[in-house]
């Protein structure tokens, strides 16, 4: 495949080569790039060219809650989102803790449309000998508080499992909230129905911010205590973002621990909560405007490392529940560049940015060769994206098994065509609109 006439992240524009599944060349437009016979030419004068996101955060639900997503369908949305490589969450069932659940779920992600890595967790009944036996792509989510799942787990356990990922290089992602400061109280009295201002703020109310922050404090102070490598998944307040920026400017020697911020803490706030009720309800929970809005421009400033998704389907039916019954999570996979895409296009962003925080840190974070940079001899994996062209973010267009998204009604730059090692997976016709898939190419990106 030859693309022709695109612009990069950085604003040079090029054609770019693939051969096979990697990038052959990048060259100057009219430098002498042509066409062999047969191959397909994409012209992609006024789009522009990324490489595909590694969204290092996602709850496929298999094994074990397949009514809410699959590898099918959950890679599916990555696809159409321009999501190239998703990381697999440990809260299936049984739980990924061990070789045999392991191997039950890479047996499920062959069917994947775009690659992946599974994670390993830890719970009481975990055996590490078995699961780091396996092409594990880390060790995490490790829940420091219950969240969907209930595999919350105590710091002592914590910190065997930061002495026996250390001891393997492996890098740990964290779930960090304390609940021994939550707020009880919050959950009194009338917690109203479904999308009622009162039950979507009590979530907020209840888990505190306070408790965020001081677990984010714990889980750095026991890494850099292991010289384990630890990844704050999801930070949600400017407290918990800080206190990372702080421990890697104190990291000496040991590997600098980093973080993550999903859309809906950068996108969403206990203001939308009112309007989404109890589909607003998440762990960390949606934060005050002033809080989104310091995230945000932490994101902007460079602070934060990472965005990626903590896709966490569930179906209406499931979350249409009174407060307590209705499960934790927003779906978000097939939304990420198209959201921070129409930030770059509102001027809020750049596209640089953008580019290094869903793929070429993830991919440099957890040390995966090959991804999240456009240069020759990198994997093919592409997002072709015309910028000028915003669409609403819509539901029933999403391609996912949710069925419903918090982001509705929100403008996001949908891809045009999205490769996987040189694949193409996804591809909408820009007139009208008809889409096509690809083939379930993915691999594990830990087996090369
Ligand atoms: N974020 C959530 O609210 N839910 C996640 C679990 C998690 O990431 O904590 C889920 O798997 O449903
Ligand atoms: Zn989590
Ligand atoms: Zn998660």
């Amino acid at each position: 495949m030859l693309i022709t006439g695109a612009e990069l992240a950085d604003g040079r524009v090029r054609d770019v080569r693939v051969r096979g599944e990697t990038i052959d060349a990048v060259e100057p437009t009219n430098a002498g790039l042509d066409a062999d016979a047969g191959e397909r030419v994409v012209d992609a004068r006024g789009r522009h060219l990324l490489p595909g996101a590694v969204d290092v955060h996602v709850h496929f639900r298999e094994p074990g809650a397949s009514h809410k997503e699959t590898w099918t369908s959950g890679s599916r949305g990555a696809a159409a989102g321009g999501v190239t490589t998703v990381v697999d969450q440990p809260n299936t069932s049984p739980p990924t803790v061990d070789g045999d659940a392991f191997d039950e779920k890479a047996g499920l992600a062959a069917d994947s449309l775009v690659d992946y890595g599974i994670n390993g967790g830890v719970t009481g009944d975990w055996v590490p000998e078995s699961l780091f036996e396996r092409p594990l792509f880390a060790l995490g989510e490790v829940f420091l508080a219950d969240s969907t799942g209930d595999m919350g787990i105590a710091l002592d356990l914590f910190e065997d499992a930061l002495a026996e990922a250390a001891a393997r290089d492996a890098p740990v992602t964290v779930h960090a909230e304390d609940e021994t400061l939550f707020d009880e109280d919050a959950l009194e009295g009338d917690l109203g129905g479904v999308g009622t201002a009162a039950n979507a703020d009590a979530w907020s109310a209840y888990r505190t911010a306070e408790a965020e922050a001081a677990a984010v404090e714990r889980a750095l102070d026991s890494g850099a205590a292991s010289d384990a490598q630890v990844h704050i998944a999801h930070t949600s307040t400017p407290e918990g973002i800080d206190a990372v920026v702080e421990a890697r400017e104190d990291a000496n020697g040991g590997a600098p621990p980093t973080c993550e911020v999903t859309p809906h803490h950068l996108f969403l706030s206990r203001e939308d909560a009112r309007r989404l009720g109890t589909f607003g309800r998440m762990n960390p929970p949606l934060r005050s405007e002033e809080r989104r809005a310091a995230v945000f421009e932490r994101l902007r400033d460079g602070d934060v490392d990472v965005v990626a998704t903590d896709h966490a389907p569930h179906t209406v039916a499931e979350k249409r529940q009174g407060l307590i019954d209705a499960p934790s999570g927003v779906p978000g996979v097939e939304t990420l560049y198209p959201l921070l895409l129409e930030s770059v296009r509102k001027g809020n962003l750049s596209l640089e940015r953008v580019r290094d925080v869903v793929a070429a840190n993830p991919a440099s974070i957890f040390g995966i060769e090959g991804k999240g940079r456009i240069e020759p001899g990198a994997d093919a994996d592409l997002v072709l994206v015309d910028l000028t062209n915003p669409r609403e973010i819509e539901a029933g267009a999403l391609h996912g098994a949710a069925g419903w998204t918090p982001f509705e009604g929100l403008l996001g730059v949908f891809p045009e065509l999205t490769t996987v090692r040189g694949a193409v997976v996804y591809e909408r016709d820009p007139v009208t609109g008809a889409e096509s898939f690809g083939e379930s190419v993915g691999r594990n990106v830990r087996q090369r």
